[in-house]
């Protein structure tokens, strides 16, 4: 089973469906990314979550759950995201709700309106509870196709603040499975945390892929929860499946480590 961020017509199920047709696995809608990363956990599925965002930056729940949850990051897959305005009538919109990472990427069109903000679990959530709720005060930001799905109308389309609005998503899961079509580039993600807190002890890290001309491609740090400006680092690079050698000593250098996983990256259209 490969659940995603649902209900129908979110933009995980655009994600779910490109790593459904390359694995032949059934879809699941699941109501938070929480349960997700459960249902991968605890019952050896597969999900599909929102990674990062070209606007917003990372979404930080789905970092939080990779270094807390034992899944491996399998795939990943970037997804154009057009963000529209739907419900009954423009004018007689006071609250507009969506997933936060949603509501962030549209702030500014959102402050021009003047609008309060509601966030839910995902931009169809939204959809959903505004056909439901049939209040015309109420607005919610989500793709064509749940407006389609949830018979609302479109009442101003692509209200992104910034364009090339793109969500980069991952397919997590235990085991990779066979996937029927051959990828774009492999990539690995590790989380660290430093042994100590000296000057270049950041450097002297990031220094063993320069020496090996490993390419980095995303380093992010985010609270280690453990103390107030103790932090862990993510980092993507790109993989040519030789890293056993840099783990070796990076291992000998960091407090902690955590492999994810060295993982294909595909085109959205297969
Ligand atoms: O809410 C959704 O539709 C999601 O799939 C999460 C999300 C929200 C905004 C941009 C990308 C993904």
């Amino acid at each position: 089973m490969l659940y995603y961020l649902g209900p129908r017509g979110s933009f995980t199920e655009k994600a779910g469906k490109v790593f459904s047709k390359l694995t032949s696995l059934p879809l699941q809608p699941t109501s938070t990314i929480y349960e997700i990363f459960e249902n991968v956990d605890k019952n050896n599925a597969y999900g599909v979550v929102p990674s990062e965002n070209s606007i917003e930056g990372s979404v930080t729940l789905t970092q939080d759950l990779l270094l807390e949850y034992d899944v491996k990051i399998l795939g990943e897959v970037d997804i154009d995201i057009n963000h529209n305005l739907v419900g009954y009538n423009k004018d007689k919109i006071e609250i507009v709700i969506s997933h936060p990472q949603a509501l962030a990427q549209c702030r500014k069109y959102i402050k021009e309106h003047g609008w309060k903000t509601k966030a839910v679990s995902s931009t169809a959530k939204a959809a959903e509870i505004v056909a439901k709720k049939k209040d015309e005060r109420l607005g919610a930001i989500a793709s064509i196709e749940a407006a389609k799905l949830y018979g609302l109308k479109v009442l101003d389309r692509n209200i992104q603040d910034y364009k090339n609005n793109k969500t980069r998503f991952i397919l997590i899961g235990k085991k990779t499975p066979k996937f029927n079509a051959e990828p774009i580039a492999y990539k690995t993600t590790i989380i660290i945390e430093l042994k100590e807190d000296r000057p270049g002890a950041l450097y002297h890290i990031l220094k063993k892929f320069a020496e090996r001309n490993i390419n980095l491609t995303r380093i992010e740090s985010r609270p280690s929860k453990k103390r107030l400006g103790v932090y862990v680092f993510y980092i993507d690079f790109e993989s040519h499946g030789d890293e056993k050698e840099l783990f070796e000593s990076l291992n000998k250098n960091v407090a902690y480590m955590k492999y994810l996983g060295t993982y294909p990256v595909f085109r959205k259209y297969i």
